[in-house]
C-alpha cells in the first residue's frame, strides 16, 4: 500500500481498502494516481495514514447521545449559566403551552360538535378558544425570550470550547503534536467548537420538539390506543433515513479530513509569499494547481457517493413512511365506520396525528442535526480526554540552584512512528546510549554530521522529549521528575528552525519571556548583546516595525537579520543554558565572528552555552566539544585536545580547511590569468 492513497477516501471509492486495486476505485483520478505513486512517483507524502476506521452503528449513536447531549449541556453552562437557565426554561415553557393548547382545541371540537343551538355551542367554547388564543401569545414570548437567551450563548459557547481547545493543543507534550495521529485529531476536533455552538439551538429546538409530542402522543392514546403505534411507525423511517445520512456524513469527514488538509495547504503553498520565488522560477505553480484539481476531483467524487446514497436512502424512507400514513387513516376510517370513535374525536385525532407527526419530523431532523453536531463535539472530548493523557506534567522535583554541571547517563532516544522510508520497519534510534556532560558555566559544542543527533541532544536537554533509556541529570535531580515548567525557565534556545513571529521586532524579542512584563531597558540590551541594533535601526518603525510582509506596513527581513533577533530573543530571556542551534549559518563572516564573539562573552558572564555548528572553526573556543555520529557519542575533549587526536572531528576539521587552502592556493593564479 505505500505509495498510493491511503485513507484519503471513504468508503465504496475509497483507494484505501487493502487488496483493492486502482481499478476498482472510480474516486482516483488518473492525476492522483501520479500524484500517490504512479509512473512518476510524486507523492507529496501526505498519504502515509492508515487510522482505525470508527465504529459507529446505529444504536451507539443512540445511547451515545445523552452523554453528548449532557456534554453540550455543560459547556453551556460554563460558557453562560444564566442564558442557559433561560433557554431551557423558555423551550420548556413552549413545549407545555403547545400542550395546553392542543387540549384546549380538543376541548372547543368537543363543544362545537356537541349538539344544541349554535349560539349555546359558542359560548360553551368560548373559554377554550380565549385558552388557545393566550397561550399562542405566551407561546411567541417565550420564543422570543429563547431565541434571545439563544443569541447571547452560542458564541459564548464557542469561545469557551474553542479555548478549551487551543488550552489543551498548547499545553501537551511536543511528541503529542508530532504524532500525527494525535494531529489528525487535533484537525477533526477543531470543527467540535463550531459545532458546540450549534448544539445549542439545536438542542432547544429538541426540548421543545419533545414535549410538544408527549403532549400530542398523550391525548392521541386518550383519544384512542391504537394511533399512538401508527404515528410512530410513520416518523421511524424520516428518522432512520436522516440518521444513516449523518453517520455517513461523519464516517467520510473522517476518512477525508487529511485529504482536506492536504488539498487547503496545496491551495495555500500557491498564494504563500515564501513559496512565490520558487513557484515563478522552478515552474512549480501548474504542478500545485493540477495535484490541487485532481485531490478536489477525487473529494467531488466521494460528494457524489455520498448524495447517491442519500438520495436512495431517502426514497425508500419516502415509501415507506408512505404507507405507514395510508395504515394511520385507514385505521381512523375504519374506527369512524365502526362506531367506535365520534366525529369530534376523530377530528381532535386528525389534528393530534398531523401535530404529532410535524413535531415526530422535527424531533428527527434535530436530533439528527444534533447527534451530528455532537459527533464533533464528541472529536472535541476525545481530544481532550487523548490530551489530558499527554500533558506536559506540571510539579515535580526542584532543580538544584545552582548546579555544577548537567549529566546525560546512556541516555538513548527513538522519534515514535515507523521509519517513513522503510515498509513497517522500525526508525532507528536518534540519540544510542550517549553519556556525557554538559559543565554549567562553559560553551560546550556539539559537533557531527548531518543527522548524527545533535538537535535531538538538545530538545531532550531542554526538557522537550525525555529518554526513552538513560537520565538527563543536573547534578543528582533526574530531569524525568523535575519540575518541567522549572526546566524551560531555565533554558533559552535560537533553534535552527527558530519561529518568525508575524509580529512587531519589539514582540519578536520580547516573545522570549513572555510571561513577563516587557522591560525596555532589558530589550536594548538584549538587541545589542545579539549585535541587531544596527537591524532595528535599519527598519522603517525601529522596533515598533511588523514583521510579516503579507500584512500592510509589513516588512521582511534577510535570514541572517532574523538570525540576530533570533539570538536578541533568547538573549532577553535570560535562560542560564543558551542552546543555540546553527546559529551563524544565514550570517556574513564579519556577522560570524561578531556573534561567535558575543556567545563567548555571555559565557564569561556565567551562562552556560551549547553550541551546535558545522563551522569548526568557530567551535576552537569552546571549552568542551561532544562529536556525534549516528545517534553515539564518539569523541569528547577540547578542540585541540581533539585536533591531537586525529578521529572524526580532525578529519572533519581538515576537510574544511582543505577547502580554504585550495581557494588561497588557487587565487594568485586566477587573478594572473
Ligand atoms: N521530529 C522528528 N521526527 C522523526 N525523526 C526525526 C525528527 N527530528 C529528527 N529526526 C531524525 O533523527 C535523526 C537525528 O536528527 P537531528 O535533527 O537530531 O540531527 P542533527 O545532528 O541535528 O542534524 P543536522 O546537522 O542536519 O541539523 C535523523 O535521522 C532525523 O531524521
Amino acid at each position: 500500500m505505500a505509495g498510493k492513497a491511503r485513507a484519503d477516501g471513504a468508503q465504496g471509492g475509497r483507494p484505501d481498502e487493502p487488496g483493492a486495486s486502482d481499478a476498482d476505485h472510480p474516486g482516483v483520478s488518473d492525476s492522483e494516481r501520479l500524484l500517490f505513486g504512479g509512473p512518476l512517483r510524486y507523492d507529496t507524502g501526505w498519504n502515509q495514514h492508515s487510522d482505525a476506521f470508527l465504529e459507529l452503528n446505529f444504536r451507539a449513536m443512540i445511547t451515545r447521545l445523552p452523554a453528548l447531549l449532557s456534554a453540550s449541556l455543560r459547556l453551556a453552562r460554563q460558557a453562560d449559566r444564566r442564558a442557559t437557565r433561560a433557554v431551557i426554561a423558555a423551550e420548556t415553557g413552549r413545549g407545555a403551552a403547545q400542550a395546553v393548547s392542543l387540549l384546549a382545541v380538543n376541548s372547543v371540537l368537543g363543544r362545537l360538535l356537541a349538539g344544541g343551538p349554535i349560539e349555546d355551542r359558542l359560548r360553551d367554547a368560548a373559554p377554550a378558544l380565549t385558552t388557545v388564543a393566550a397561550v399562542a401569545l405566551l407561546s411567541a414570548l417565550l420564543r422570543a425570550a429563547s431565541t434571545y437567551a439563544t443569541g447571547r450563548l452560542e458564541p459564548k459557547v464557542e469561545r469557551v470550547a474553542t479555548e478549551q481547545y487551543l488550552q489543551r493543543a498548547a499545553s501537551v507534550e511536543l511528541t503529542a503534536i508530532e504524532d500525527h495521529a494525535f494531529h489528525k485529531l487535533l484537525d477533526t476536533a477543531q470543527y467540535g467548537a463550531a459545532s458546540a455552538r450549534r448544539m445549542i439551538s439545536y438542542a432547544t429546538h429538541v426540548v421543545n420538539a419533545m414535549i410538544s409530542l408527549v403532549a400530542a402522543a398523550s391525548v392521541l392514546t386518550v383519544l384512542h390506543p391504537a394511533l399512538l403505534p401508527l404515528l410512530v411507525t410513520m416518523t421511524l423511517p424520516s428518522a432512520w433515513s436522516a440518521l444513516t445520512i449523518a453517520r455517513r456524513r461523519y464516517e467520510s469527514f473522517h476518512a477525508w479530513v487529511q485529504h482536506e488538509r492536504a488539498g487547503r495547504l496545496l491551495a495555500s503553498l500557491l498564494i504563500e509569499p515564501e513559496a512565490a520565488p520558487e513557484i515563478r522560477v522552478h515552474g512549480v505553480g501548474p504542478f500545485l494547481l493540477r495535484h490541487f484539481r485532481s485531490m478536489s476531483e477525487t473529494a467531488e467524487a466521494e460528494q457524489a457517493r455520498l448524495a447517491r446514497l442519500a438520495a436512495r436512502t431517502g426514497l425508500i424512507a419516502a415509501l415507506w413512511t408512505g404507507l405507514a400514513t395510508v395504515a394511520t387513516y385507514a385505521t381512523l376510517g375504519g374506527l369512524l365506520l365502526t362506531g367506535s370513535m365520534a366525529l369530534s374525536v376523530a377530528g381532535t385525532a386528525v389534528i393530534a396525528i398531523r401535530t404529532g407527526s410535524a413535531n415526530l419530523d422535527t424531533l428527527v431532523v434535530e436530533v439528527n442535526a444534533l447527534h451530528e453536531e455532537a459527533l464533533f463535539v464528541g472529536d472535541l472530548q476525545r481530544l481532550h480526554s487523548e490530551a489530558e493523557t499527554r500533558l506536559i506534567p506540571v510539579g515535580g522535583t526542584a532543580l538544584p540552584a545552582a548546579p555544577r554541571e548537567i549529566r546525560f547517563e546512556d541516555v538513548s532516544f527513538t522519534y515514535p512512528g515507523e521509519h517513513p522510508d522503510s515498509r513497517g520497519k522500525p526508525r532507528r534510534p536518534a540519540l544510542d546510549g550517549v553519556t556525557l556532560t554538559i559543565p554549567l558555566g562553559k560553551i560546550v559544542a556539539l559537533v557531527g554530521e548531518n543527522g548524527s543527533g545533535k538537535t535531538t541532544l538538545v530538545k531532550l536537554l531542554a526538557g522537550l522529549y525525555t529518554p526513552d533509556k538513560g537520565r538527563v541529570l543536573w547534578d543528582d535531580v533526574d530531569t524525568a521528575t523535575a519540575d518541567r515548567h522549572r526546566l524551560a525557565e531555565r533554558i533559552a534556545m535560537v533553534a535552527q528552525d527558530f519561529k518568525r513571529w508575524p509580529f512587531t521586532a519589539r514582540v519578536n524579542v520580547a516573545v522570549g519571556r513572555s510571561s513577563a512584563p516587557l522591560t525596555e531597558n532589558r530589550l536594548a540590551e538584549a538587541v545589542r548583546e545579539a549585535g541587531a541594533r544596527s537591524v532595528v535601526a535599519d527598519l522603517p518603525r525601529g522596533l515598533d516595525t511588523l514583521l510579516a510582509r503579507h500584512f500592510s506596513g509589513g516588512h521582511s527581513l534577510s535570514g541572517g537579520q532574523w538570525q540576530r533577533l533570533g539570538i536578541a530573543r533568547a538573549a532577553y530571556r535570560g535562560g542560564r543554558v543558551l542552546i543555540v542551534d546553527e546559529p551563524t549559518a544565514a550570517l556574513d563572516a564579519r556577522a560570524e565572528l561578531e556573534v561567535f564573539e558575543r556567545i563567548r562573552s555571555l559565557a564569561g558572564t556565567g551562562q552556560t552555552v551549547v553550541l551546535i555548528t558545522h563551522r569548526l572553526a568557530s567551535v576552537r573556543h569552546a571549552d568542551l566539544v561532544h562529536v556525534l555520529d549516528r545517534g553515539r557519542l564518539v569523541e569528547s575533549g577540547t578542540p585541540d585536545e581533539l585536533l591531537a587526536s586525529g578521529g572524526v572531528y580532525a578529519e572533519l576539521y581538515a576537510l574544511q580547511a582543505e577547502q580554504f587552502t585550495a581557494v588561497a592556493e588557487r587565487l594568485p593564479t586566477s587573478e594572473a590569468g
